[in-house]
């Protein structure tokens, strides 16, 4: 069996979306997703002039062998661009897998560990009030688990606070805007949110909130020791991870339990944190850390010291990454949780698939293969629109992390 060619849709229903597509000798075909959002050309550039000349005519069955190839081959390993990319070819050789083999992919990685996967929303508003009102939405909706962001007074646009009911794209201009950040009135205010949302609605639904690598390791700390009465599922991405050690620090204090990993795209960056059971939750996703082939390697090792695994699912991760996580999802021993964050109207259209969601859970489909498609011809009717993350600055102009 040999690949004969493979091409990149670039589409934009409402956000930017970069698919790969590989074609085999058999008719057979599969995508992935490569999607990296506010750098999504960086992907495409990666894809077209590196990967896909040197995929052509290789065995698409040979899926270790291809992503070892890839992840060697660039000499230059790791980083978001090499392994979105590496992840684009793992989806679609893992789809183009199961059409073979007529099977699910969940199937292929080793059956069922559950029917249905537990995820969580995204309710937020600009105050409390109005963040205590869309979780009960969620609720209504069926959620059991809702992560809760609230703005705060005296902060310009902080994070998580969405333009919308359901749908939350942070990616919002041509150039990034700029948006403010104040820890210590953030510190001062979320708690209260928490301790608002426990005394409305008690303590039925799974909590979450999203740090989103704001805070230093002492600040951290301090949160997640406020928030202990209010009894989070999670504390996510409470101190940037890049030096795992920070973590020691928050575990100290706190008994919150921590997530962390949107951003890591392989093993290496999640490592330490596992092996010193520094986090609960481990976040990298099918397209941000290489695949199945890696993920799986990732939540293998979580589990020997059991840490569970809560994979990332915001709306610029495309449906066919949450069609692959569901597939994840559904065999992985170490499940904790799966981000749902609804992809609107027009991208389900771009993107048929066969998941869906039922009483605060998503379902994959047995379709053979991941159970999602892309739609070419509405595809080509949203070209590509540059749009950036916005850049966050505290009070005095000093950059920090949005
Ligand atoms: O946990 C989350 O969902 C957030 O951290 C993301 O929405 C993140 O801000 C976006 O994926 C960035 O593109
Ligand atoms: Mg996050």
């Amino acid at each position: 069996m040999k690949i004969t060619g493979a091409r990149v849709i670039v589409t934009c229903p409402g956000r930017n979306f970069v698919t790969l597509r590989i074609e085999t000798d058999q008719g057979v075909y599969g995508i992935g997703d490569g999607t990296l959002n506010g750098r999504e050309l960086s992907v495409v550039a990666y894809l077209e002039e590196h990967v896909i000349p040197c995929l052509i005519g290789m065995d698409p069955r040979r899926i270790e062998d291809i992503w070892q190839y890839l992840y060697r081959g660039a000499y230059w390993r790791r980083g978001p661009v090499t392994m979105r990319a590496i992840a684009a070819v793992d989806m679609a050789l893992w789809d183009i897998k199961g059409k073979m083999a007529g099977m699910p992919v969940y199937q292929l990685l080793g059956g069922r560990s559950r029917d249905g996967i537990m995820v969580y929303g995204h309710a937020n508003g600009s105050d409390i009030a109005e963040t205590v009102e869309a979780v009960g939405h969620y609720i209504d909706l069926g959620y059991k688990a809702i992560r809760a962001q609230t703005g705060v007074p005296g902060i310009k646009d902080a994070y998580g606070v969405g333009r919308g009911k359901l749908y939350y794209e942070p990616a919002d201009a041509a150039l990034p805007s700029v948006t403010g950040w104040d820890t210590r009135k953030a510190l001062n205010y979320v708690p209260k949110l928490f301790e608002e949302l426990r005394k409305t609605y008690g303590f039925d639904h799974h909590l979450l909130h999203d740090g989103h690598h704001r805070y230093t390791p002492q600040e951290a700390a301090n949160l997640g020791k406020m928030l202990e009465p209010y009894q989070l599922f999670w504390l996510e991405d409470c101190t940037p991870a890049e030096n795992q050690e920070a973590f020691k620090l928050v575990r100290q204090h706190t008994v919150t339990p921590l997530a962390v990993g949107e951003i890591f795209n392989t093993i290496w960056d999640a490592k330490d944190l596992i092996q010193n059971q520094l986090i609960d939750y481990i976040r990298a996703t099918v397209v941000g850390a290489g695949g199945l082939t890696h993920l799986r390697r990732i939540a293998d090792l979580a589990s020997l010291y059991q840490v569970r695994t809560g994979c990332h699912g915001a709306t610029d991760l495309s449906p066919v990454t949450m069609g692959c996580a569901l597939h994840f999802d559904t065999w992985v021993p170490n499940f904790g949780i799966q981000e749902y964050m609804r992809h609107t109207p027009e991208t389900d259209a771009v993107f048929p698939h066969d998941y869906h969601f039922e009483h605060g859970e998503l379902f994959c489909g047995e379709t053979p293969g991941h159970g999602v498609d892309i739609d070419e011809k509405l595809a080509a009717k949203y070209p590509y629109k540059p749009a950036y993350l916005p850049v966050a600055r505290l009070e005095d102009g000093t950059m920090w992390n949005w």
